[in-house]
């Protein structure tokens, strides 16, 4: 790995530093993060999305004082975004979740932990200190394991569990294909299975051998016969909110509701599952319409910019999930890679909250945003 860490000027522009990224690290590990599924159509939605609305901004509003702070299930989002759950952080850089939970920590910026990092539950926690952090669950088909794991995630000081419903099975990434890149193969994203008390008692004889170990954690990673009943297995074990990620249709939406989800996270994991799906900001309007305000949506995939997260906010957004162009500071020069991403989006956002007119974040509404 040949990070480049160093004094140099970071771009202040991502498409600059995902270029960036691109020279610091080998080829497999920087296609992994590029890279969507399938023909990549849902990729370039994702982004392509914000271009259809448009900010209609007011004047003469007196902005001089601003906050763009806002409030999900108690977690305060300074700027109104946190980071998306990204497994396998250590493909990127030597010291993975632990340089992007600091620099989160640095600005108060929500962390999420995924179930496949390079470090442990417990470890990101100790390198978040007192910041905040959400636990993402890859639940398991052993209901033991996803239960040791959410308990451990009490313990660790995690105050909600985000459940990941779009990652069945794999989506089609060609790109990794075409490498003969996996990431999980390579027993990056073990960290959480081999610290845990369950999934070792369920090794046996083969604690031992890397490649069986591995091998198990494939077998038991996810989950596709879960059903919406399920869900109340987890909340009967825990007393944490529960957000549902991956949520694209309003019917799901309500079902939600129904089955007592606290927050929904709109995605599509990036465009890395299903190609062909429906980008996330257009299927967010009518899951607003169908939550009625009763819980928080989040919404990631495509956020780029600071006006993409007023365009979020105005199309019934509570706060919104960057993944990729963290990923790219981390790439290029670890904690301090990801700190220049997240000032330079906390920046964009507070300017773009003043130029469209508005001092606090929530007086973002459907008034300041036009349909192409
Ligand atoms: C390298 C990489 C790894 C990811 N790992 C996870 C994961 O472990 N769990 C999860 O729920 N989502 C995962 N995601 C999806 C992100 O949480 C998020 O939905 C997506 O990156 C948002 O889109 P964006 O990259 O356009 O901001 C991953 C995304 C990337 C790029
Ligand atoms: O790549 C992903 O999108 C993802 O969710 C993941 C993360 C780590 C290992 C395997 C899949």
């Amino acid at each position: 790995m040949t990070n480049l860490i160093s004094n140099i000027e970071l771009p202040h522009s991502i498409s600059l530093l995902e270029k960036m990224a691109a020279a610091s690290i080998e080829k497999g590990p920087f296609t992994y993060v590029q890279s969507g599924s399938g023909a990549e159509n849902t990729l370039r939605a994702n982004v392509n999305a914000f271009e259809d609305w448009h900010i209609v901004p007011k004047v003469l509003n007196d902005v001089s004082i601003r906050d763009t702070s806002t409030q999900v299930l108690g977690t305060k989002f300074p700027s109104s975004f946190g980071l998306a759950p990204v497994g396998v952080q250590s493909i990127f850089h030597a010291d993975g979740e632990l340089a992007s939970a600091r620099a989160a920590a640095h600005y108060g910026v929500p962390f999420i932990a995924s179930t496949l990092t390079s470090y442990s539950l417990e470890e990101i926690a100790t390198a978040l200190g007192k910041s905040p952090r959400w636990f993402q669950l890859y639940w398991s088909n052993d209901i033991e394991i996803t239960l040791s794991m959410v308990r451990r995630a009490e313990v660790a000081g995690y105050s909600a569990i985000v459940i990941t419903l779009d990652t069945t099975i794999l989506g089609n990434r060609e790109r990794d294909l075409n490498n003969s890149y996996s990431p999980l193969k390579l027993g990056k994203g073990s960290a959480n299975y081999i610290n845990d008390p369950v999934f070792q008692s369920r090794l046996g004889d083969s604690s031992s051998n890397d490649q069986a170990v591995i091998k198990k954690i494939v077998d038991v990673m996810f989950a596709p016969a879960l059903t919406w009943d399920d869900l109340r297995t987890i909340k009967n074990h825990t007393s944490l909110p529960i957000l549902l990620k991956g949520i694209l249709h309003e019917e799901d939406a309500r079902k939600a509701l129904h089955y007592g989800a606290d927050g929904i996270i709109v995605s599509n994991h990036g465009g890395r599952q299903l190609d062909g799906c429906i980008s996330s900001l257009e299927a967010l309007p009518p899951i607003a319409e169908a939550i009625q305000g009763n819980i928080p949506i989040l919404l990631d995939s495509g956020i780029r910019r600071g006006p993409d997260v007023i365009k979020a906010k105005a199309l019934g957004a509570t706060a919104v999930l960057l993944g990729r162009p963290f990923v790219y500071g981390l790439a290029v020069a670890g904690e301090q890679g990801v700190r220049h991403v997240l000032n330079h989006l906390i920046n964009d956002i507070d300017i773009s909250l003043a130029l469209t007119g508005l001092s606090l974040m929530e007086q973002v509404n459907y008034s300041v945003i036009r349909k192409k």
